[in-house]
């Protein structure tokens, strides 16, 4: 079984809104696949409609080859799922918590899974601790533990590191790192567009339709461009008088300023430009486009 999951023009409406337009993907077995895109695009009804918990207007899904409105409750058993509002109970210990969701997925013989759960997310020095004495990167490590109780599959989860510090982030990383080692799949809703670096394939969703699905690498070069960066001041001046003369697409970083180039002759011309408006430029540099460049260049480009 190569694609372990297929969605064939799904589309889906909440009323007069139309959260998907028509989106088809594939997703290989033990690929990690990232889901991009700005609230709203409609990652998470992607999700929800590939775990069989709400129903397309259009379109199809299979699972493991399988159609998932026929075979709901077995493809269910196999796969797991951390949606955006995953509840832990705050009055239960690390430990209770990995039981309960165990009792909810029937697995009778828990307690083995558990401990080497525990072990894999580091939470073993922890598990008499309350769910709500946890820290929030802790809290996500165990929801993860807690989705992963029954052995999925295929994992599916939704922006699991929004709103966790930077290190517990790179900590969860190193866990979904050693799930993909154990051959599972993963389908991983993210807004970080570095996270989005880290996945085999991503698919960029915005306003309902994936406007690019491919390795970032391929992503990136597809657009054919440069990232010219330039670290000078002062830099709001730099960008305003860059915004004003010139038509590419221009981002602001902190104390640089990326531009996307087509040509390298444009970087003369640009300097030229900051000379003019007495501009000191620091530094200078060309470097492959980011994901996020390339991402906002796509949107503008369907506007
Ligand atoms: N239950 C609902 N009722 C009405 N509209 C909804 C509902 N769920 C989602 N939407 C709308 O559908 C669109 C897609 O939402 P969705 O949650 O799938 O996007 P998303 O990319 O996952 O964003 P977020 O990260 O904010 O969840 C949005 O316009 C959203 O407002």
């Amino acid at each position: 079984m190569k694609n372990i999951i297929e969605i064939n023009n799904l589309r889906r409406k909440y009323g007069e809104i139309e959260a998907l337009r028509g989106i088809s993907l594939s997703v290989n077995k033990g690929e990690m696949f990232g889901f991009v895109g700005p609230d709203g695009a409609g990652k998470t009804t992607a999700i929800r409609i590939m775990c069989g918990l709400l129903n397309p207007n259009e379109g199809t899904v299979r699972l493991f080859e399988e159609d998932i409105t026929e075979n709901r409750n077995a493809i269910q058993k196999r796969i797991g799922y951390l949606s955006q509002k995953f509840s832990l109970y705050g009055d239960l210990t690390v430990d209770e918590n990995i039981e309960f969701f165990a009792e909810i997925h029937n697995v009778s013989d828990y307690k083995k899974r558990r401990d080497e759960l525990l072990e894999f997310t580091r939470l073993k020095p922890f598990r008499k601790r309350l769910a709500e004495k946890l820290s929030g990167g802790m809290k996500q490590k165990l929801a993860l533990a807690c989705s992963l109780i029954h052995k999925p599959e295929i994992l599916f989860l939704d922006e699991p590191t929004t709103g966790v510090d930077p290190v517990s982030r790179r900590d969860f990383w190193k866990i979904l790192a050693d799930l993909i080692k154990d051959k599972i799949t993963i389908v991983m809703a993210t807004p970080y567009l570095d996270e989005a670096e880290r996945c085999s394939r991503v698919a960029m969703f915005n306003n309902g339709e994936i406007i690019a699905c491919d390795t970032p690498d391929n992503i990136k070069r597809s657009i054919g461009m440069t990232s010219l960066e330039i670290v000078c001041k002062p830099i709001k001046n730099a960008y305003d008088l860059l915004l004003s003369e010139i038509n590419n697409d221009i981002q602001l970083f902190g104390d640089r300023i990326n531009i996307l180039i087509r040509n390298k002759d444009e970087v003369e011309s640009i300097l030229k430009i900051l000379n003019s408006g007495n501009i000191e430029v620091a530094d200078k540099r060309l470097t492959e486009p980011s994901i996020e460049n390339v991402f906002m260049y796509l949107i503008k480009q369907r506007k």
